[in-house]
């Protein structure tokens, strides 16, 4: 089985189906969504999540069916989100990566190791005990993803992670993101260079996927629909 699977699935919000018949099923380690604004690719991606549940359809994430095994998935999967502010919680950075740890059974020296050890690998170890909202906003997302990496996940789910980001951060962002190791990568991006950067894309167009495959075929059919 895929890691990513769904079936004929509708997504209703609000009163419209935000997602219509969705079936796909996708193994590459990288995936990238990319489409129109308001196609819903963030729809797409908050399912996978487990944030939001499909009004019918059948829908597994690492196996796992997000709306039964929700509490599994949230240990396995990692979100990231455009806006760091919306997932930065403590007051300090290297307290906030540490609350990333909080439910997990590791002693208290291990947990302290991990934090530091991943404080490091983005760079953050000089300001670990700076106010966490002080911090510039690519250091923020910056933080943001050491708090979703510092878990290890098995899957990051990340919608726009470098949208407000400068050219030097959102390399730094990316580059985290497409780093060798066990996990997998769900991104939707209006970035076309950096969908092109997975192993595979899927095109969302009015709620459903249109298509799926090669990045570089992908993109070239979405510009095409956008006309330029
Ligand atoms: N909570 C909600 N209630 C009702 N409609 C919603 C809700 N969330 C999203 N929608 C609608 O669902 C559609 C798809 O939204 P979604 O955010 O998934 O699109 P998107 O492709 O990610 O767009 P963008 O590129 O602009 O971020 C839009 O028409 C949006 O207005």
């Amino acid at each position: 089985m895929s890691y990513l699977e769904l079936d004929s699935v509708n997504v209703r919000l609000g009163d419209g189906d935000v997602l219509r018949d969705v079936t796909c099923s996708l193994d590459e380690r990288t995936i990238a969504v990319v489409g129109e604004n308001g196609s819903g690719k963030s729809t797409l991606a908050r399912l996978a999540g487990g944030l939001i549940h499909a009004a019918s359809g059948t829908v597994r994430v690492l196996g796992l069916d997000p709306a039964r095994d929700a509490a599994r998935l949230r240990r396995r999967v990692a979100l990231v989100f455009s806006n760091p502010d919306t997932q930065i919680v403590m007051p300090t950075v290297a307290e906030d990566v540490a609350f990333s740890l909080r439910a997990d059974k590791l002693p208290r020296d291990q947990k302290a190791r991990r934090v530091a050890e991943a404080l490091r690998e983005f760079g953050l170890t000089d300001v670990a005990d700076r106010a966490s909202h002080d911090l510039s906003g690519g250091q923020k997302q910056l933080l943001a993803l050491c708090g979703a990496f510092v878990r290890r996940p098995d899957l990051v789910i990340a919608d726009e992670p470098t949208a407000y980001l400068d050219a030097r951060n959102a390399r730094r962002v990316a580059d985290h993101l497409f780093a060798d190791g066990r996990h997998r990568l769900l991104l939707v991006t209006h970035d076309l260079a950096l969908a092109q950067r997975c192993e595979t894309a899927v095109l969302v167009q009015d709620g459903t996927i249109a298509a799926a495959g090669a990045p570089a075929a992908i993109v070239a059919r979405y510009e095409a629909a956008l006309g330029c």
